[in-house]
């Protein structure tokens, strides 16, 4: 499968301040004459927000989350992502799989080789030489203290913001670990500097990549 466009993923734990960001880089792709795909994750197609409903709100055991996950993705690629590449747009996407290593690896505690497997499933295509991955990962990296002083009373948690500073820890973590294996793709962001700085961060490296041209302002 051709794949002209630019795929984008956003991640960190929970209040590490990445939608923050996504009006801006939005428009920014727009003003360079980008068309953009902005999306989600799990969600981005009315089965996939149907089942962002349930991973978000029930109760389920690890690999039954994980399956919800991967199951989402799965119809998210096929309907939104892989279209939107092909077009040559750019895709921006709030999480992806990392996320998955990140919560139900990390975090959960689950089957990494199991993830493992679910990943080449979901991500393989026919005619796609090699894995579906985000070209680019902007990883907004967050004390987990942190985090949670930003979002206590901002907004109501789900089941995963309810979680205890110790699940964001081995959430972090996760990031971190994904991040060392993958050093090409993911660009770390200090995301406890201010929202302008964070902003700085996020323009330089996308100009470095040669995905934005210099001189851009907000
Ligand atoms: N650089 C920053 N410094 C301080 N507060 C921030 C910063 N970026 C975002 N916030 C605030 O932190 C909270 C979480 O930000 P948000 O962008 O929703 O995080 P995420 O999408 O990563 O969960 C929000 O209340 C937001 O206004
Ligand atoms: C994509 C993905 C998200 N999640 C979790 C992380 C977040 O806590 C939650 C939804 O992410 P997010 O959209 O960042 O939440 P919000 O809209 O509240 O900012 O789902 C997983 O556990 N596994 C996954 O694979």
């Amino acid at each position: 499968m051709s794949d002209n466009g630019l795929f984008l993923t956003l991640e960190g734990i929970d209040g590490a301040g990445k939608s923050s960001h996504l009006d801006a880089l939005e428009a920014l792709f727009r003003a360079q004459g980008r068309e953009v795909v902005r999306t989600r994750e799990p969600g981005g197609t009315p089965l996939a927000e149907t089942l962002r409903g349930l991973i978000l709100e029930k109760p389920m055991d690890p690999l039954t989350e994980s399956l919800l996950v991967f199951a989402a993705r799965r119809d998210h690629i096929v309907q939104v992502i892989e279209p939107a590449l092909v077009r040559g747009d750019v895709v921006l996407c709030d999480r992806f799989t990392d996320a998955t290593f990140a919560y139900q690896g990390a975090g959960r505690g689950f089957d990494e080789a199991v993830l493992s497997t679910l990943e080449q499933w979901v991500q393989s295509e026919a005619g796609r030489a090699t894995l579906l991955q985000p070209h680019i990962t902007l990883w907004f990296d967050l004390a987990p203290e942190i985090a949670a002083q930003r979002l206590a009373g901002a907004r109501v948690p789900d089941k995963f913001e309810a979680q205890p500073v110790e699940f964001f820890s081995r959430v972090a973590q996760g990031y971190a670990a994904r991040a060392a294996a993958d050093a090409k793709r993911f660009v770390r962001i200090d995301a406890s500097q201010s929202r302008d700085q964070v902003w700085q961060q996020v323009e330089t490296a996308l100009v470095a990549r040669g995905v934005l041209s210099g001189g851009v302002t907000r």
